[in-house]
């Protein structure tokens, strides 16, 4: 933390060369591969055709062979890419793997999909961390988006209130977000209170071992509520808004 203050998957695709017919058309020719494989064909008239074969190890469209597992396989390695599985209470839930990975996301953008997770208390400064973070990086050429707790709340999270199990579903629901967000290859900055540790350590086991980054804002709280800029810790104090205790407790 930083203080202030199993099988290869099932498709290879390569990209097998331009054509420069015009009427664009796709078309599909399923045939034997030589390693065993099923080879699909897929060819599109007046843009690239693309050979996509099964049972084989991945090619990215730069055309790098890629063995890495968990890279080249958007850190799902060990997943069963064939089987179906069950989520939840659903059951028949099959998981689709792109030729487009998140290798070649990252090559595009030339940068490292990453999560830095900013936590702390209310008025600790995150979303002005966030924000000039973002803005550094925008400036330095790379490609980030900020998840802050207050926007957040605005949509994806408009159902959730402050009670435990709340702000537990609000941290989990932005760590599955931001995982999206690293494996686009997006640098993404989340700035929310997340007071319970347990709920940060769960969104530092979505990605792999040092892709999540966690700063704590360690700004004491006098200093908090000498801020308040929006007058919540007044608010808390006079007992006008729920869970009060929860604007200040916090698990480091
Ligand atoms: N108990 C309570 N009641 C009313 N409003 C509150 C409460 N706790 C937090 N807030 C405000 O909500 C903002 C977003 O909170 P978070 O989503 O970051 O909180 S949490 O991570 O789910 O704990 C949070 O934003 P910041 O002040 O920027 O931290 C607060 O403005
Ligand atoms: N380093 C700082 N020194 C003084 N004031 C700050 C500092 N960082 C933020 N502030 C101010 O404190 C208030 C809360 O900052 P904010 O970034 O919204 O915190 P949080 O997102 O943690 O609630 C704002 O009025 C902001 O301008």
């Amino acid at each position: 933390m930083i203080s202030i203050g199993g099988k290869p998957p099932p498709t290879l695709i390569t990209a097998t060369g331009l054509d420069s017919s015009s009427s664009p058309k796709l078309g599909f020719v399923i045939a034997s591969a030589p390693s065993g494989g099923s080879v699909i064909n897929l060819r599109s008239r007046g843009s690239l055709r693309i050979k996509a074969v099964e049972g084989s190890r991945r090619v990215n469209l730069n055309g790098k062979v890629d063995d890495s597992k968990d890279e080249s396989t958007n850190g799902h390695a060990g997943r069963n890419f064939t089987q179906l599985s069950t989520v939840g209470s659903s059951t028949n839930i099959k998981w689709h793997e792109c030729s487009v990975g998140k290798v070649d996301r990252q090559n595009l953008l030339k940068q490292k999909g990453c999560v830095i997770w900013i936590t702390g208390l209310s008025s600790s400064g995150k979303s002005s961390v966030a924000c000039a973070l973002s803005q550094i990086l925008y400036r330095m050429g790379k490609l980030s988006y900020v998840l802050d707790g207050d926007n957040v709340r605005h949509g994806l999270n408009h159902d959730l209130g402050f009670k435990a199990e709340d702000r537990a579903e609000n941290i989990r629901r932005v760590g599955e977000v931001a995982k999206l967000f690293a494996d686009a290859g997006v640098i993404c900055i989340a700035s929310l209170i997340s007071p319970y540790k347990r709920d940060r350590d769960a969104c530092r086991a979505l990605l792999p071992d040092g892709d999540f980054i966690e700063v704590f804002m360690d700004v004491p709280l006098q200093v908090c509520e000498a801020r308040d800029p929006k007058g919540l810790y007044k608010l808390a104090r006079a007992g006008k808004i729920k869970g009060p205790s929860h604007l200040v407790v916090y698990s480091q």
